[in-house]
């Protein structure tokens, strides 16, 4: 489980029964959860979260126990009205929005430069059993190295993405990695503020961070029977 920061990583910690150990690697510090679930503080943004997530992945390849399962967690921006703030969202779709070029016409993707991709999907049914068991809406979310924070980039990421319910900006990152490694990714997204005219003061931090530990706490044995069962 991949998160941006320790406060979020703890979040999602909490929804574990029992105690945590720390685990040293090269490169990556692991909290492990009496249930077997690695969780990361990668780092803010996709580049440090695919370095983080990709140190733990071959850490363990290598180790011999290599994981099933990656979820990218954390808080979010939500689109209004589909995520209000305290709300939890479910990837159906993991879309990097501004890898790409800026042309006279507008955003050009990296795919239309010929280069790489812009969006990972993750298996069809984690996603329902994830959305039926949270309650989370399920959509795009969409990961950003810029923050929204006008109404006007709001809008245009919503008319490139209607189907964005969501944006974080580790989500991509940690996909990559995941994927690199034929691992399957999910990401859950607790919203703590709305997509659009930034006001950092008005974000619902412990709002989010208690509707992660809630949608961990539910989400946990699906997760579980995920890795420990075989899935195409
Ligand atoms: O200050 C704190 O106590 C605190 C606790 C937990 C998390 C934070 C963060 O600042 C996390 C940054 C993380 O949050 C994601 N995020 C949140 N809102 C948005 C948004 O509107 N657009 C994009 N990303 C957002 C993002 O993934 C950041 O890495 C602080």
């Amino acid at each position: 489980m991949a998160t941006a920061v320790p406060a979020e990583r703890d979040a999602v910690a909490r929804a574990f029964p029992g105690g945590t150990e720390q685990v040293f690697l090269p490169g990556v510090e692991l909290v492990r959860t009496g249930g077997g679930c690695d969780l990361v503080a990668a780092g803010v943004g996709p580049a440090s979260a695919a370095a983080s997530t990709a140190a733990a992945l071959t850490a363990a390849a290598l180790g011999g126990t290599p994981y099933r399962l990656v979820v990218c967690a954390g808080i979010g921006g939500g689109f209004p009205p589909e995520a209000p703030v305290g709300s939890l969202v479910v990837s159906r779709t993991i879309t990097v929005a501004d890898l790409g070029a800026e042309t006279a016409d507008g955003f050009l993707p990296v795919t239309e430069l010929g280069f790489g991709r812009v969006a990972h999907f993750p298996p069809r049914s984690l996603v329902r059993e994830a959305a039926e068991v949270t309650g989370a809406r399920s959509g795009t979310v969409l990961t950003v190295s810029t923050v929204t924070g006008t109404a006007a980039r709001a809008a245009a990421l919503r008319a490139r993405h209607p189907d964005a319910l969501a944006e974080g900006m580790e989500g991509f990152g940690v996909a990559e990695a995941a994927v690199a490694q034929g691992v399957p990714v999910l990401e859950v997204r607790a919203v703590s503020n709305p997509v659009g005219p930034r006001d950092r003061a008005a974000w619902r931090i412990g709002d989010a961070l208690t509707a992660l530990t809630e949608g961990f706490g539910k989400l946990a044995p699906v997760l579980r029977s995920w890795t420990q069962h075989d899935h195409q």
